[in-house]
């Protein structure tokens, strides 16, 4: 084979190479900036990062030797890297915003087919961010592109739970690339602070600007869902995102508990009052399934009462005049609890646990509704 037709056929297989983070071809970042072949086959490939010390390295480097071997005549490679310019930075940037310049947010833009969920509950501990992790995996692995945004400024939990408490995010200047695991983008509030121990209490305008941040300086690429845990309560990160994604839903997670239904209504009517729909509710820790010592059976076990979800979805039906549906009870199951100390969701490692299945069987309905742009809001300002 010739020179000429070695070279265009690596070119041709680091096509299929994609960035790590970014999810699309090296070649097509522009981040190869030199192949040459040799008369012997011994192939010189010149790779940009796109910052220096990109923990992406490793795998691009992986990936591209892997490509390269499939080459027929190829004989050798010698892979060297190098980091992007300020200028080729700024054309990435652009070309990954879609040409536009400024920072805008996509999921409240006209032409958004993103589905945004705001997971929301009245108080914390209730299950908000295991519900997150496991829903979010569950539409993953049913072929639907997923992020994942832990807006939780107080108990962000989501890194550990999916196996990346340590994970640094990548900026490319100001544009943040979300981490990835498997096929979700992961970004979490904790991500941003210096040290793991460090409190954040931002409130106001900074909060405000944070969240911005999150929204339209990380680049999420096309997601068929975005899921956000927010914080407990009726704060300021609901508020705020009420007027950032006009266009959100919100599930409410709840347990049994009489006094825990009273303050999951609350988190429903604050999202209804930023005008955000609320699609339904989740009674997480429903009930637990034991197997009795002298009969052998298994018996549903009502630990925390009866029916806190099913009084919501009834309350928030009456206050906010549509059909507010229970979608989901979650047993507790102590699986549950150490899948999320593990870092691997329960609907992965236990896809035929009932707590697993509850979620699953919701991530499928929710994988399954049509939704275009008719009637849909569009976030225009009118001066
Ligand atoms: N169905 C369940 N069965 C058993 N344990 C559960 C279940 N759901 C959640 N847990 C456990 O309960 C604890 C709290 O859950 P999680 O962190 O998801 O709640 P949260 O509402 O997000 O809390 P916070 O608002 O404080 O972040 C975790 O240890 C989690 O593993």
């Amino acid at each position: 084979m010739s020179v000429q037709s070695l070279t265009e056929a690596v070119w041709d297989v680091l096509s299929r190479v994609n960035d790590p983070e970014i999810h699309k071809p090296i070649t097509e970042l522009g981040m190869v900036e030199k192949v040459e072949v040799d008369d012997e086959g011994q192939a010189s490939v010149k790779v940009l990062l796109t910052i220096s010390g990109c923990p992406m390295r490793n795998t691009i480097e992986h990936d591209v030797h892997a490509a390269l071997q499939g080459v027929e005549g190829i004989t050798g490679l010698d892979l060297e890297f190098g980091v992007m310019s300020d200028q080729q930075r700024d054309e990435l940037k652009t070309k990954l915003r879609g040409g536009v310049q400024e920072r805008v947010i996509p999921f409240a833009q006209a032409d958004n087919l993103t589905q945004v969920l705001l997971i929301a509950s009245g108080k914390g501990g209730v299950g908000k961010s295991s519900v997150t992790v496991n829903l979010a995996q569950a539409l993953a692995a049913r072929g639907k592109k997923v992020g994942v945004l832990d807006a939780d400024i107080y108990g962000h939990s989501i890194p550990p739970m999916l196996g990346i408490a340590d994970a640094d995010v990548t900026g490319i200047d100001d544009m943040i690339l979300p981490v990835p695991v498997g096929d979700m983008k992961v970004i979490s509030i904790g991500m941003l602070k210096q040290s793991r121990d460090q409190v954040i209490a931002w409130r106001g305008p900074i909060l405000d600007r944070a969240l911005q941040q999150f929204l339209a300086d990380v680049y999420w690429g096309d997601l068929d869902f975005l899921l956000v845990d927010l914080p407990p309560g009726t704060g300021d990160v609901a508020m705020s995102l009420g007027s950032k994604l006009p266009n959100a839903e919100v599930i409410v997670v709840t347990t049994p508990q009489q006094a825990a239904a009273e303050v999951a209504e609350r988190a429903g009517t604050m999202a209804s009052m930023v005008d955000q729909k609320v699609v339904g509710v989740i009674e997480n820790m429903a009930y637990l399934e034991s197997t009795c010592p002298h009969c052998d059976q298994t018996h549903r076990v009502d630990l925390f009462g009866t029916g806190g979800g099913a009084r919501v979805s009834e309350a928030l039906t009456l206050r906010l005049g549509y059909d507010v549906p229970l979608l989901a009870e979650v047993p507790l199951d102590p699986a549950m609890s150490a899948s999320g100390d593990a870092g691997v969701p329960l609907v992965q490692t236990h896809a035929d646990n009932p707590a697993a299945a509850a979620l699953t069987g919701l991530a499928e309905r929710l994988a399954s509704r049509k939704r275009g742009l008719a009637g849909r809001k569009l976030n225009l300002v009118v001066n």
